[in-house]
């Protein structure tokens, strides 16, 4: 098997998870780090021994020997990061959200395409056990005609909190930091909204402190989506359909050993098991990565470019109704 090498590019907190994911993933290698410091490249590398640790963007997307790049920095970085580490010939998993806006993200695909470079969204939730196998009880149609998604997503930050999420400059705001887990989720069970609905409060910074979201179907299906910075909510989502009810526990986004599904009353739940690896389960997004490498793919079957597009397309849609914007707004 082909070792894939292995950098990253920010060695901020979820770098760290990822890296520590990484020796989960059989033929994986983590060999370089890049950071703006050499204090924070150096720091990164006594956790996380790396061959190489570069204390610039640049050089890390310059070394030779890398294959690909995790770009871990805060959402504003996402599209110059990507951009340079595809000009310099570097296959691409980026965090979300994968840019401010669609008109970034279709630069960056179409960047990607022109250099032949495999570009992907990490959004890690699409390769957890509990959320396909989420879809394949929907598949089997265990929930009947679904009509209504409920989702919440809030977590109270304790200091230090992170500058990245409320600052505007930093992509600050609910929506793109966690909100977004709530759009790609109703989105994955009842596709594209045909009305969308949206108001949030803002944050003394003005990004959205919280934001209550609501998508309307054509069939009569809606989904309620809550994202805020201002409470520790239950994070679950509820997936209910004519048939029957799915719920999702405990941060509906990270990988559950359970699913809930509640066949007729509400108190008749039935707990089903999902085998669930060690690990944060950032390694099930990596072991994909290193598989569409080895057979020469420059796009993702599971995340492909199509549906990324139509997240931020949609994540740009909300932030218009909810008067959510940013500087990369302006940008023409
Ligand atoms: N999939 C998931 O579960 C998660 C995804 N994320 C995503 O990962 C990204 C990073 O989040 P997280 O690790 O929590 O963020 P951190 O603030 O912990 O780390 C970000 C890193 O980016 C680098 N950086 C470059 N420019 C700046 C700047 N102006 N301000 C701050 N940091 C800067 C720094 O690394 P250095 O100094 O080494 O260059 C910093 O350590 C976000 O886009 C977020 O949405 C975050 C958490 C979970
Ligand atoms: O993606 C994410 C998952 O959850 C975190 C909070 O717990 C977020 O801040 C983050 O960006």
């Amino acid at each position: 098997m082909k070792t894939i090498r292995w950098g990253i590019l920010g060695a901020g907190r979820i770098a760290r998870k990822f890296a520590s994911d990484l020796k989960l993933v059989e033929g994986a290698e983590l060999i370089a780090v890049g950071s703006r410091s050499k204090a924070s490249a150096e720091d990164f590398s006594k956790d996380f021994p790396v061959k190489y640790t570069h204390d610039s963007y640049q050089e890390l997307a310059g070394n030779a020997e890398v294959d690909v790049i995790y770009i871990a920095t805060p959402h504003n970085l996402h599209y110059e990061n990507t951009l340079l580490c595809i000009n310099n010939g570097k296959a691409v998993l980026c965090e979300k959200p994968f840019a401010m806006n669609a008109r970034q993200a279709e630069l960056m695909m179409s960047l990607a395409k022109e250099k032949k470079v495999f570009l992907m969204e990490a959004l890690w939730t699409k390769f957890h056990p509990h959320f396909l196998k989420m879809q394949e009880m929907i598949g089997q149609g265990l929930l009947g005609e679904i009509r209504s998604v409920l989702i919440n997503f809030g977590f109270k930050p304790t200091p230090p909190v992170p500058l990245r999420l409320f600052d505007p400059e930093l992509g600050g705001g609910t929506v793109m930091d966690i909100g977004i887990y709530n759009v790609f989720m109703a989105m994955s069970i009842l596709g594209m909204p045909d009305h969308v609905d949206a108001v949030m409060t803002p944050a003394s910074t003005g990004v959205d402190e919280q934001c209550a979201i609501l998508f309307r179907y054509h069939n009569g299906a809606m989904a309620q989506l809550f994202s805020t910075f201002s409470s520790n909510l239950a994070t679950e989502a509820d997936i209910c359909g004519s048939e029957g009810r799915i719920r999702l526990t405990s941060r509906f986004y990270e990988p559950s050993s359970t699913i809930e599904f509640y066949k007729e009353r509400a108190d008749s739940v039935e707990v089903i098991p999902v085998h669930k690896e060690p690990g944060f389960g950032y390694q099930y997004e990596a072991r994909h990565v290193n598989d569409c490498l080895r057979i020469g793919l420059t796009e993702s079957p599971v995340i492909p470019f199509a549906d990324t597009l139509l997240l931020m397309q949609t994540l740009d849609k909300i932030r218009a109704i909810a008067g959510i914007g940013y500087a990369a707004d302006d940008a023409k």
